[in-house]
């Protein structure tokens, strides 16, 4: 009987875990919280959403959504609990991020072929008869990382960036509005901060100048750059970006803002809002400074500050198989976004990839790769160095839906060129 062990019980860790209790075997998951946190992570709970509350689109013939179906079609643990614990979002997976994680745990530590330690783990070492999958994550936290590069080599950085939290009480509704944009979802789904072309351009001209906490020239993920660093850009490239103002009315002029900010829901009670594409590195003072110019958010309560913080990943495509083991030893899969794959349910996504072909490597049989054919398949095709070819999602194979184009296509263009423009800096 084989040994599993996983490590890090965050989105990835959580699913690699159920699917090997699932398959009926004991399996222990190893995780650093509560003795330790990363920068980012603030919640003892496991599968801990760190910065939005939104899993993305929900619609099925949306690559978010139906990545999500394909997930819960192969017995996901996280992608049911999300649905039960949605908050109105329009047309996303938004979740009460406190509820999803609390049940998550609740469910992991019930289970009774899980075995949690709390540990901070800081070598790699298995038994002959041990599999073992590290899902420690884009902050992996300590010497573990140098094991990591000491057993694979190609480790690479690069910045990435959250949003900061606001308390709905706080935002003057005088000002702002509650509205989804082209009214897709409910009122209260979003409330928005109008702009007039004055007020954005001053806005801006001190966003730009703000003063920002230190870090490294890196690379930022594109998906999450900084707001600041957006402003820079151009006057106008947050207003065509995340303060774009298309399919909302304020109630207050009756025609369309020149810019706007949307803050969504980040519980289910409504009380705490974050605001949406507003990563950033501005010094928490700055933050406070600069967001309060916002129209609406003059009084605004801040119950948490943007931050950024180093993203660490494998050069999977090198690395790894696409059944997500270690080309050099597959007896160690890797699974999460220390693969490199991208976002909550993409790295949960690869969690079940990874614990479900351990199963399969335990029982020696053929590893699931789920090839061109949906979601999952184009994500661990992704990791591999195959392309993404005859790409159709699983429902257009079943008939029940039109083909798409894949998003995930573009990912592994992004990634590969981030990978290589981190590699250039080694
Ligand atoms: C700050 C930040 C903001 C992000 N924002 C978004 C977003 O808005 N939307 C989105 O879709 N994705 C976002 N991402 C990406 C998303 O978080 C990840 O894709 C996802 O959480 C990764 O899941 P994971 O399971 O791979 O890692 P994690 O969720 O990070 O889980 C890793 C777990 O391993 C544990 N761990 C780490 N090191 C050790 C160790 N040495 N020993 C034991 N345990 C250890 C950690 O405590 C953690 O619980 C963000 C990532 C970060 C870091």
């Amino acid at each position: 009987m084989k040994k599993f062990t996983v490590i890090g019980a965050g989105l990835a860790g959580c699913e690699a875990a159920w699917q090997i209790a699932e398959a009926g075997y004991e399996v222990t998951l190893l995780e650093m919280k509560p003795e330790k946190f990363s920068p980012a992570h603030k919640n003892k709970n496991f599968a801990e959403l760190v910065c939005s509350n939104s899993l993305k689109a929900s619609r099925i013939d949306s690559a978010a959504g139906l990545l999500k179906e394909e997930m819960a079609r192969l017995g996901s643990l996280t992608v049911p609990v999300a649905r039960n614990c949605a908050v109105p979002a329009g047309g996303a997976l938004a979740v009460d991020r406190n509820e999803f994680s609390q049940t998550v745990t609740d469910m992991i530590n019930s289970h009774p072929n899980i075995t949690v330690e709390n540990k901070l783990v800081e070598e790699i070492s298995l038994d002959d008869d041990e599999i073992l999958i590290i899902a420690t994550g884009p902050l992996t936290e300590g010497k573990l990382g140098e094991a990591i590069q000491n057993l694979c080599g190609d480790y690479l950085s690069f910045y990435d960036a959250a949003a900061p939290i606001v308390m709905a009480d706080s935002v003057d509704m005088q000002k702002a509005f509650g509205a989804s944009r082209y009214d897709r979802g409910g009122d209260d789904d979003y409330i928005n901060c109008p702009f007039n072309k004055a007020e954005y351009e001053a806005f801006i001209e001190e966003l730009i100048n703000a003063e920002c906490a230190v870090v490294h020239d890196f690379d930022v993920y594109e998906g999450c750059m900084p707001i600041e660093k957006l402003a820079k850009r151009g006057l106008d490239a947050p207003r065509f970006g995340p303060m774009k103002p298309v399919g909302l009315v304020d109630p207050n002029t009756g025609h369309r803002p020149w810019a706007c900010v949307q803050l969504r829901r980040e519980n289910s009670k409504g009380t705490m809002f974050n605001l949406v594409g507003f990563q950033t590195n501005l010094k928490f003072g700055e933050q406070k400074r600069v967001f309060s110019m916002i129209p609406g958010l003059e009084n605004a309560e801040f119950v948490r500050y943007g931050v950024m913080h180093r993203n660490s990943f494998l050069n999977s495509p090198k690395l790894l198989n696409s059944d997500f083991s270690l080309r050099s030893n597959p007896n160690i899969f890797f699974a999460g976004q220390i693969t490199g794959v991208e976002g909550y349910m993409e790295s949960a996504a690869s969690g079940i990839m990874a614990g479900v072909n351990a199963v399969r490597r335990a029982e020696g049989e053929e590893p699931l790769v789920l090839s061109e054919y949906n979601m999952i398949g184009a994500l661990s095709q992704y990791i591999s160095d195959e392309s993404v070819t005859n790409f159709q999602p699983m429902g257009a194979n079943f008939g029940v839906l039109p083909p798409i184009e894949p998003k995930i296509r573009d990912k592994r263009e992004r990634y590969m060129a981030l990978a290589n423009r981190a590699l250039e800096q080694l």
